[in-house]
């Protein structure tokens, strides 16, 4: 179990998309060269994102998961070994406790992590809320967030009326939001800025009829 194994898993993963006549169309290559830890943070589509994640996954990055996915078989150890950290959901304070010491770690062995900030896949049209553990990571760690948005799928992938075709991803890394100085009390302010960014972007890469979700919560 280690943060290094994601190198063989993603020159093996990468190959996935072959087998799905999937394209990736990368932008914003740049703002991933930055030195040291990163809290990543990218919308979540579908299981189909591992592919484009690790399309672009730079070096010493893991992620953060839901802990059901320890069970899921290879997927399973493949994510044991790769050192994603496992949250639990249904234990929101195991999971911030978790989270709190991955900003330690994630300074102590120079670990980037990637956070699905919606904390569930989600095919809306837009990009659900924020839930804040992402946010309180960076700031924990005083680390830089990199946005990165995936267009959407539906163009190519509809989940409930089981069909999917070969098609293009677009994805697009954001400039890095610093965090630096900021504590706590700046959180909702960060996520705000953080979703207006990345559900603009999404929806400007994206071909799909936005439809709206209300308001963004915190
Ligand atoms: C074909 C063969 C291929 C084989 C391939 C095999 C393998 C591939 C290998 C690797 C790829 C793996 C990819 C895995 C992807 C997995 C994706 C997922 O699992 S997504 C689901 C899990 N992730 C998340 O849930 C992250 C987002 N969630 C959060 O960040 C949450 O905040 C939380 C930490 C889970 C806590 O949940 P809660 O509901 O309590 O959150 P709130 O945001 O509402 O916050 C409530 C409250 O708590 C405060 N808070 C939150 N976090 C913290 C913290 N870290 N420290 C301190 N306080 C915290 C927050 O401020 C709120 O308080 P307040 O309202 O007073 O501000
Ligand atoms: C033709 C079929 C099109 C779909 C094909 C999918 C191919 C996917 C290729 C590789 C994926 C394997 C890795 C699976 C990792 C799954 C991560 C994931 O998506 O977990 C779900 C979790 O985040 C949120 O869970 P919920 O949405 O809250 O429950």
């Amino acid at each position: 179990r280690d943060v290094e194994n994601m190198r063989l898993i993603r020159s093996l993963v990468r190959h996935v998309k072959y087998f799905l006549g999937l394209r990736f169309d990368v932008s914003g290559w740049e703002h991933l060269q930055t030195e040291g830890p990163y809290v990543i943070i990218s919308n979540h589509q579908s299981s189909l994102d591992v592919l484009g994640l690790m399309e672009i996954l730079p070096d010493r990055c893991t992620m953060i998961a839901k802990k059901e996915l320890i069970y899921a078989g290879t997927v399973g150890l493949i994510c044991w070994l790769g050192g994603i950290v496992f949250i639990n959901r249904k234990k929101p304070n195991d999971a911030r406790s978790v989270m709190i010491d991955a900003s330690k770690t994630m300074l102590d062995d120079k670990i980037r992590l990637w956070v699905f900030p919606e904390g569930t896949r989600n095919q809306t049209g837009n990009l659900l809320p924020f839930k804040k553990g992402a946010f309180h990571l960076a700031v924990q760690a005083q680390v830089p967030i990199i946005p990165i948005v995936f267009s959407s799928y539906s163009s190519f992938y509809l989940r409930k009326q089981k069909q999917f075709n070969s098609g293009t991803i677009t994805i697009k890394i954001l400039p890095k939001i610093e965090t630096k100085g900021l504590t706590s009390d700046d959180i909702p302010s960060l996520i705000d800025k953080s979703f207006h960014l990345m559900n603009s972007s999404f929806l400007s890469i994206s071909n799909s009829v936005p439809h709206s979700n209300g308001p963004c919560k915190h």
